[in-house]
């Protein structure tokens, strides 16, 4: 859109100023990001953060004590046929346990005003077609979080809000979660996944929104977010002159120590700083790679203190 206004259709998230204060406690306070279209992001803090409940409120499901947040420029209770907007699976999907997952889907259709076929479009889409005449009593936990995806899908939505869906999940199906959800941001989606899953958001996630504590840690792109770390970053060098190349790093104020495999591990300087370092003693460099964090390390350097139970 030319003016930069968020339209209706557009499955931008924006969250300003969220605050939930609970009697004795502050779930939520002051919590402002954004979630960008056909991109997956997702949503890390440690157990208490206030993940579920700043799901609950951008799904009217809570009311926030103050601050907003929309959808495509609208709080969710000003959509029009939300279902059409904003598809969300905040628990594994319960159902009817003598019904079966194509009739439980065909209820939700009628209650909603969905046509009917969604039901059968829906449940191929997330591959459960050949257990549609099965009844819910029989599903798998994986079977269900299918189902519960498979529902929050009816109404073809923009956006996906997903709370800790890889939970329960054995690998193959973390991996079948991994390629649906990334291929549902390449069709321009908005995925939004909470998750305390930090190795698997690793792989899925595009962005992460981290907080602590119900309050903003970092928001950026994963390669951006561990990349902006300086605690953690080293510099592997090899070399056969390490006691040469270690001294004359340590008048740089930098730290060295072996990696116990022949290598140096050198932290407080950069790789520019350890090559121009090098070329000054005289020393030959058979390898010079600067290492990050992951983001393990980075989200529990960043919450480190912000206890979760509060
Ligand atoms: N209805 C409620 N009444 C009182 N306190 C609540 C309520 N819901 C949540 N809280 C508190 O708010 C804080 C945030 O909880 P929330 O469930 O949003 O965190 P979370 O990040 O989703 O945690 P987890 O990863 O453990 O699910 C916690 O301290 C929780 O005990």
């Amino acid at each position: 859109m030319s003016d930069g206004q968020p339209s209706p259709t557009s499955g931008q998230i924006v969250v300003s100023g969220l605050t939930k204060q609970y009697r004795n406690v502050r779930a939520v306070n002051n919590l402002s990001f954004t979630v960008e279209s056909g991109r997956v992001t997702g949503f890390l803090g440690p157990n208490g953060a206030g993940k579920t409940t700043t799901l609950r409120m951008l799904l009217n499901l809570v009311t926030p004590t103050s601050g907003t947040a929309t959808i495509g420029g609208r709080r969710y209770a000003d959509l029009p046929e939300p279902l059409r907007h904003v598809g969300a699976v905040l628990e594994a999907s319960s159902a009817h346990k003598g019904r079966t997952g194509l009739n439980h889907l065909r209820v939700l259709c009628a209650a909603a005003g969905l046509p009917r076929q969604r039901a059968d479009e829906a449940l191929a889409l997330v591959g459960l077609t050949p257990a549609a005449k099965r009844k819910f009593k029989g599903y798998s936990l994986g079977m269900k979080q299918r189902l519960g995806i498979a529902a929050a899908m009816l109404g073809d939505p923009k956006v996906l809000i997903l709370d800790e869906p890889a939970n329960g999940l054995d690998p193959e199906g973390i991996r079948w979660m991994r390629g649906f959800l990334k291929g549902l941001a390449q069709e321009g989606r908005t995925i939004l996944v909470s998750s305390h899953l930090l190795s698997e958001m690793q792989l899925l996630a595009d962005d992460v929104v981290i907080i602590a504590a119900g309050q903003l840690v970092r928001q950026g792109p994963v390669d951006q977010v561990i990349g902006s770390m300086t605690q953690g970053v080293r510099v592997r060098v090899r070399t056969p002159q390490a006691e040469a190349l270690a001294a004359a790093l340590k008048d740089q104020n930098a730290t060295v120590d072996a990696d116990g495999q022949g290598a140096l591990l050198v932290a407080g300087v950069d790789a520019a700083t350890v090559g121009r370092t090098a070329l000054t003693a005289g020393v030959e460099l058979h390898e010079l790679t600067t290492e990050r964090p992951d983001l393990e390390g980075v989200f529990l350097e960043l919450t480190a203190g912000k206890a979760g139970i509060r």
